[in-house]
């Protein structure tokens, strides 16, 4: 059986916290999120039909400031998943640094399916239906699986509209024009090649011609493949929601790249395709999830054949199959700090929205690398000193954040 995403989230959250010496009450507030909104939006589609399509919104904790967090279209969206979803971006939020608790939105879709005004006016109905309890300085949304700047643009405009003064800084992964930031689109490959970087480093492992395998090719893991074959690394698979490519020579990131749809789907104009899973158990030195949930799971992490697995997904690694991987000698980088350069430079717009003042692209990207650098190294030194897996030392350093400012402001 699938492990449940949420009861093991909260498992880590426990462990973490008494390794760290909170007590129970500590566990009590963040085990879950402060609040979640369940909505139903009636859309009018293209056919003169109605539809009406269920959305959430779940914000873990706002201890430490505004909650902070994408907002998924996907069919197997569920309130379980938005739930752990926001409880990982207070743990990302903390472990980088930002002023931010967690929080996550979806809505239970298919964009694939859908037209440019059928998307537009979804996209808008979920912001009439949110609003309340949405802001620059409540709740910052931004993009995450099959949502983009224009779905950003929308949502931007329809918030602007209810509130009625322009609002930039209420949702970030904007186009330039609307107050994005140079970077943002790049950010979360770039912070995912950094703990690459790192990670390799210490595994011994030379980038240049290492063997890399990822899974996904959306924002993420099209960008990374781009990043990784620019820094000399063979990349030997890639996939999408249909199926995947293997080639052990190394594909032609360039032309796939070009070919690439804007949903992140390429393999469908191939025919020697072979499966996701299948993809998942080639050797090769770097594999990197970097599409959807439980993907690496007891049923085949012991056949996983990378020595390090970096996740740019949001939880594409079960505990189980952590601790399968861990145990073989698997370097494991969490999510919660792979994945963390989306969120990081969000935080770079947001600022630059509340100043009205833009920064270049070097300017945004240095001041990632710092970021990410800086966090890498605070995770893996605790996880040597402590004797855990990257997870767990991950989670110490994420949530004490959270928990110093609920203790501060005299909640717990
Ligand atoms: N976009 C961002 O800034 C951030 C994204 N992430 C995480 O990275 C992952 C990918 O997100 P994006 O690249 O933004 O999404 P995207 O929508 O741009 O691309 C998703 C990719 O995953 C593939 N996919 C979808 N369903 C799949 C399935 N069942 N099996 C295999 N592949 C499937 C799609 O075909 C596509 O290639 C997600 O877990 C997301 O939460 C994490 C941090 C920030
Ligand atoms: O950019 C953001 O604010 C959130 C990104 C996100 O949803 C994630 O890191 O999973």
């Amino acid at each position: 059986m699938e492990e449940n995403m949420f009861l093991s989230t909260q498992r880590v959250i426990k462990e973490a916290l008494a390794k760290l010496g909170y007590g129970e009450e500590m566990y009590e507030l963040l085990k879950e999120p402060l609040r979640v909104l369940t909505v139903r939006i009636p859309v009018r589609m293209d056919d003169g039909t109605v539809k009406v399509f269920t959305g959430y919104r779940a914000q873990h904790s706002d201890a430490v400031g505004p909650t902070k967090g994408g907002i998924r279209f996907h069919p197997d969206v569920t309130e379980e998943e938005v739930k752990a979803l926001s409880m990982w971006m207070t743990i990302k939020a903390g472990i980088v640094g930002l002023p931010y608790g967690g929080g996550k939105g979806g809505i239970v879709c298919d964009p694939r399916n859908m037209s440019m005004g059928e998307l537009e006016r979804l996209s808008r109905g979920y912001v009439r239906a949110i609003s309340q309890i949405v802001g620059p300085s409540k709740d910052i949304p931004a993009p995450d699986v099959f949502t983009n700047s224009q779905i950003m643009a929308w949502m931007m405009d329809e918030y602007s509209r209810i509130r009625e003064f322009d609002s930039p800084g209420f949702i970030t992964g904007k186009p330039l024009v609307l107050g994005g930031s140079q970077g943002r689109e790049k950010a979360t490959a770039l912070g995912v090649t950094i703990c690459i970087e790192e990670a390799a480093k210490k595994a011994g492992i030379e980038l240049r011609d290492a063997r890399v395998i990822i899974q996904g090719f959306g924002n993420a893991g099209s960008f990374l493949a781009k990043f990784l074959h620019e820094a000399g690394a063979r990349v030997i698979g890639i996939s999408d929601a249909y199926g995947a490519l293997y080639d052990p020579n190394g594909l032609d990131i360039p032309y796939l790249l070009d070919r690439r749809d804007s949903f992140g789907t390429v393999t469908t104009l191939f025919e020697n395709v072979i499966t996701n899973q299948e993809l998942l158990e080639k050797e090769c030195d770097i594999l990197v999830p970097a599409a959807v949930a439980n993907q690496i799971t007891r049923d085949n992490a012991a056949n996983i054949r990378a020595k390090i697995v970096v996740e740019a997904a949001n939880g594409p690694t079960t505990l189980e199959a952590t601790k399968i991987l861990t145990e073989r000698g698997v370097l494991l980088v969490p999510d919660v700090l792979a994945s963390a350069g989306g969120v990081t430079v969000s935080y770079f717009e947001w600022v630059q929205n509340n100043q009205g003042y833009y920064w270049t692209e070097e300017e945004v990207v240095e001041k990632l690398k710092e970021k990410l650098t800086s966090a890498f190294h605070r995770v893996y030194e605790l996880a040597e000193s402590r004797r855990v897996d990257m997870r767990m030392a991950a989670y110490m350093i994420g949530l004490r954040q959270t928990a110093e400012a609920a203790r501060y402001r005299g909640w717990v």
